[in-house]
């Protein structure tokens, strides 16, 4: 498995030929070091529906001709753009074609503003995503909860996205928690540095990670890391 960070919460999960990108927030995002119209994927999955996770989802969807798969109401309105769109709800799982999508809890909020409405865009979610014989966990906008010690128990995680920005998400201190009851092998974090108000050091918090014999890496954007 491949993975590639975008910035912010984007990350692009490549296995056995098959393309998944997580989070599409590209246009306006500045630390993207790529454009949406260059995005080509089988699967565009969203783990809620703020701007800045839903971003460029509908117009990659539909130019590559695959499905948005989300949480049901959040699947609806894509499907109410022209896109394909592919419902889940939170601890449902789905085999597709070469990937198996699985939604866990995540606490957060989960609407995007449209003409000056704020709509419900269904429950904030967390994704395994596993391909390849990998399992790739991407949890979304998320304070620290207990449960996570359950998705830790009951997943064997190769490789975890945990934001640690604090303010909207956890911080460092409780994606370190996160971490340890998640058990995964390898640690990366996001949604930080991307707007003011959650600056955080993200080599720092590896350090803190490999302190607890967890392994960490700060990716930049644009970089990859294989396992
Ligand atoms: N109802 C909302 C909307 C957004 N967020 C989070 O706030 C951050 C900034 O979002 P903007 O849309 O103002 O750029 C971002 O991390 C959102 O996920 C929120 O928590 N609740």
């Amino acid at each position: 498995m491949k993975i590639t960070y975008y910035g912010h919460s984007v990350v692009l999960v490549e296995a056995e030929g098959k393309r998944i990108i997580i989070d599409p927030f590209l246009t306006g995002n500045p630390k993207a070091t790529v454009q949406a119209e260059d995005i080509q994927v089988d699967a565009v999955l969203l783990t809620h529906g703020h701007a800045d996770h839903f971003g460029d989802a509908v117009e990659i969807a539909k130019r590559n001709d695959c499905p948005v798969i989300a949480v049901a109401e959040l699947a609806d309105y894509c499907s109410s753009l022209g896109a394909k769109a592919h419902g889940m709800n939170l601890g449902g799982g789905h085999q597709f074609d070469g990937f198996h999508v699985k939604f866990t809890l995540a606490f957060h909020s989960s609407s995007l503003t449209v003409d000056g409405q704020t709509i419900y865009m269904g429950e904030p979610a967390g994704i395994l995503l596993t391909m390849g014989g990998k399992t790739f966990f991407h949890a979304g906008d998320t304070g620290l909860f207990g449960d996570m010690r359950l998705i830790g128990e009951t997943n064997s995680i190769d490789a975890a996205v945990l934001p640690i920005g604090d303010g909207y998400t956890m911080g460092p201190e409780d994606a370190l928690l996160a971490a340890k009851w998640l058990r995964a092998s390898r640690v990366i974090p996001i949604h930080y540095n991307t707007f003011p108000g959650i600056e955080q050091d993200g080599d720092a918090f590896c350090d803190r990670l490999h302190k607890e014999g967890i392994e960490g890496k700060a990716l930049k954007p644009g970089e990859s890391l294989e396992f």
